[in-house]
């Protein structure tokens, strides 16, 4: 079992490794205003509205400075027409290369980062970008779905099924020249990544899945062992041999519809409330959260403005945890040195 919590944090504060050094103290917000990695629209007021339902407010409360680096202004190719079955591939590469650039110099800034979507397919530029700092990174995918599909397999064609498929290096030659994706290269491996909450995994993704030998867990896995053995495993496997920075990608359609009304793929049979906010806990209490995406928040979808609101706060609620706000009340600071600045600033990436 990998050594966690406040012990392994002040150790490694000790050590100084620069993918992890400064990070407790600054947290970076960027917003991805996007939608074209499916066909809703919608998505893209996702950052507006989780920034509207309070949340640097919330991230001011924990012992941070706070930089609000502000939405990224993404442009729309006009004439991107689908490549295979791909919808938008154009728009899609280059909204991720954009994201891929701004979350790989806020890292290498010393921020954490949480990058507010927006739909899933941006985790194809927020990894990769996290990758380019932190190479040895390792992946935690929280969703109803494994996102996994390839152009031949998706029955979509959306681009937010594929994130997964761009990044690993054993699914190399499934994947096409994808026109607008020449910018990246697969950089992760299956044992680098771990599913939680799948429920509607696409057969050829099923296939994927297994053929890799990709650690997962489905609601059923979740029911059958419980959150909290499920995030001992899912933790061990991924930091037992080493230490290494975590990237949380948090769809917020992982909760069930009842809890996250507001999305575009909903499916029933979700996480309870308690147990995604204990998945989050666990990953602060590793001091290895590098960067977290929270995806698929679409404020037109929910059916009336409570619902909206209930998706929203439920996104900060994810997203402070994730960060160390506890149920306990006070914040465990053994290792943090904060040098607390409630200035929310606005800076150019
Ligand atoms: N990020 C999401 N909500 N993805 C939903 C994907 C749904 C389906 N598996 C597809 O590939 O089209
Ligand atoms: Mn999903
Ligand atoms: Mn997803």
């Amino acid at each position: 079992m990998a050594l966690r919590g406040p012990l392994s944090r002040l150790l490694r504060s000790q050590l100084g490794h620069t993918c992890q050094q400064s990070r407790a103290q600054s947290v970076a917000v960027l917003g991805a205003p996007f939608s074209r990695g499916q066909k809703r629209g919608g998505v893209e007021h996702g950052p507006k509205v989780i920034r509207d339902a309070g949340l640097i407010d919330r991230l001011s409360g924990l012992d941070y400075s706070i930089h609000d680096f502000g939405d990224l202004n993404f442009h729309y190719i006009e004439k991107d027409e689908p490549y295979m079955d791909v919808k938008f591939p154009r728009t899609v590469g280059a909204a991720n290369k954009m994201v891929s650039g701004a979350v790989s110099r806020a890292v290498g800034a010393g921020h954490t980062l949480v990058m507010l979507g927006g739909d899933h397919s941006l985790a194809i530029g927020s990894v990769a970008g996290h990758a380019q700092q932190c190479p040895d990174l390792c992946l935690i995918w929280v969703d109803a779905h494994a996102d996994i599909n390839t152009p031949m397999s998706s029955p979509s064609g959306n681009l937010h099924g594929q994130p997964v498929a761009f990044m690993l290096k054993e699914l190399q030659d499934k994947m096409p020249d994808i026109p607008g994706f020449s910018w990246t290269k697969p950089f992760l491996t299956s044992r680098d990544l771990v599913y939680i909450g799948l429920r509607d995994i696409d057969p050829g993704e099923h296939h994927i899945l297994k053929d890799l030998g990709i650690q997962y867990f489905t609601m059923r896995d979740v029911d059958r062992l419980g959150i909290q053995r499920v995030m001992e495993v899912a933790l061990d496997h991924l930091l037992s041999r080493k230490q290494r920075p975590i990237h949380l990608s948090f769809d917020v359609d992982a909760f069930d519809p009842s809890l996250a009304p507001a999305t575009g793929t909903p499916v029933n049979g979700g996480l309870t409330y308690r147990e995604g906010i204990y998945i989050t806990e666990e990953i602060h209490n590793t001091g290895l959260l590098s960067v977290m995406d929270l995806v698929e928040v679409n404020p037109t979808l929910g059916a009336n403005p409570e619902a909206v609101q209930a998706t929203a706060l439920l996104a900060v609620d994810v997203i402070a945890s994730s960060l160390g706000q506890t149920r306990e009340g006070a914040r465990a600071s053994i290792d943090q040195n904060p040098s607390v600045k409630d200035d929310t600033e606005q800076l150019c990436l």
